[in-house]
């Protein structure tokens, strides 16, 4: 079995439970979009995700319009990408000037992933802020690297992109119903500009599954995640109610959503965004494949104004989207001293 890289062992009170003895794995809510044209149903439907994102953060999505076709491509032309030799997938690597492509040793926390990633953009140019210093106003234009093979990866990224993107749009405009604020209340944050992102994750069968995770735990910084994962299973949620870690049981044909950071502060704690982490088996690879909407790099983060009084004042300063993505992801390279950037650092002291 050889040794395990000490940079991928986590610290002992990070460790999974393998084979856990008290699965609890259905309780994620399993909400149906396929009735949104009624409106008795639409409000059924807000409700529900309201539900959702208070008790858990996490729900999944059945009937949600993207084409079962294009979610079977997507999986296949990721497979063969990773299947390719390393100096293949190497030609299209990240680095430090351009943050896409393709990457085998990303840190979460400090303790290396078992699993290797290809990032690309929603949108093929997108403006960041070139730095993560505050007073360094520059901007940087990112672009995609495509890989040559398979041919037609990228026509079938973008396509994919397209179709989830719809559904993401959708689900923020239910969130945004379930907050009493009009449907559209996000979408300007988001219209021309958005920074988001799709991530293939590849996580290869793991001889030290005890030792290592595929994701280490962690927040998703953006406004909401869809997810797509295959039959395998290895996502836990830390459970809000007594802070277990609860799998999420994969259910065909569904995206996995949950509420990121800009969501908990958008909802001024209302909603919550939580933390989760993958777990390897020493068997099986997974493939997942999470759409990060993101927001324009230009984008103040705070809670809405809308939904604050004398009883619910604001819980955070306002931060800047752009600079706080670029600070998060300093530490995906290399070792940091400090913690990684979190929504906690901007709160306002009661
Ligand atoms: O692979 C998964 O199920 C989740 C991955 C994840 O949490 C992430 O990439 O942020
Ligand atoms: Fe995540």
């Amino acid at each position: 079995m050889g040794e395990i890289d000490p940079a991928f062992i986590q610290a002992t009170d990070q460790r999974p439970k393998l084979n856990p003895t008290n699965p609890v794995a259905d309780e994620i809510p399993i909400i149906d979009l396929s009735v949104l044209s009624s409106p008795d149903e639409t409000r059924k439907v807000v409700s529900e995700i309201g539900h959702a994102c208070k008790n858990w953060g996490f729900f999944q999505v059945i009937n949600h319009g993207v084409p079962l076709e294009l979610a079977r491509k997507i999986e296949e032309v990721a497979k063969t990408f990773f299947e390719l030799p390393a100096e293949e997938k190497k030609k299209v690597k990240r680095d430090m000037l351009n943050a896409l492509g393709y990457h085998d040793g990303e840190n979460t926390k400090n303790v290396r992933d078992w699993k290797e990633v290809f990032d690309f953009l929603v949108e093929d140019e997108t403006l960041v802020p070139a730095s993560p210093e505050p007073d360094d106003k520059e901007l940087r234009k990112l672009t995609n690297q495509w890989p040559q093979y398979p041919p037609e990866f990228r026509e079938v990224c973008q396509e994919y992109a397209r179709a989830v993107e719809k559904l993401a749009y959708k689900l923020l405009g239910l969130i945004a119903l379930g907050l009493d604020q009009p449907e559209n209340r996000f979408n300007d944050y988001f219209k021309d500009q958005q920074t988001s992102l799709v991530r293939f994750n590849h996580y290869p069968p793991c001889p030290f599954p005890h030792l290592a995770l595929g994701v280490g735990r962690h927040k998703d910084a953006g406004a909401l995640t869809v997810l797509a994962q295959d039959d395998v299973g290895g996502l836990e949620v830390k459970r809000k109610s007594d802070g277990e870690w609860i799998p999420v049981t994969p259910t065909p044909n569904a995206y996995i959503i949950n509420v990121g950071d800009i969501v908990q502060v958008w909802s001024n704690d209302k909603y919550e965004s939580v933390e989760h982490r993958v777990v390897v088996n020493s068997e099986k690879e997974r493939f997942s494949v999470p759409f990060f909407f993101f927001p324009a790099h230009h984008v103040m983060v705070k809670p809405l104004e809308e939904l604050l009084s004398d009883e619910n004042p604001a819980k955070y300063r306002e931060y800047n989207w752009g600079k706080f993505y670029a600070t998060r992801n300093r530490s995906d390279f290399k070792k940091q001293e400090v913690e990684n950037i979190q929504i906690h650092h901007f709160r306002l002291p009661e």
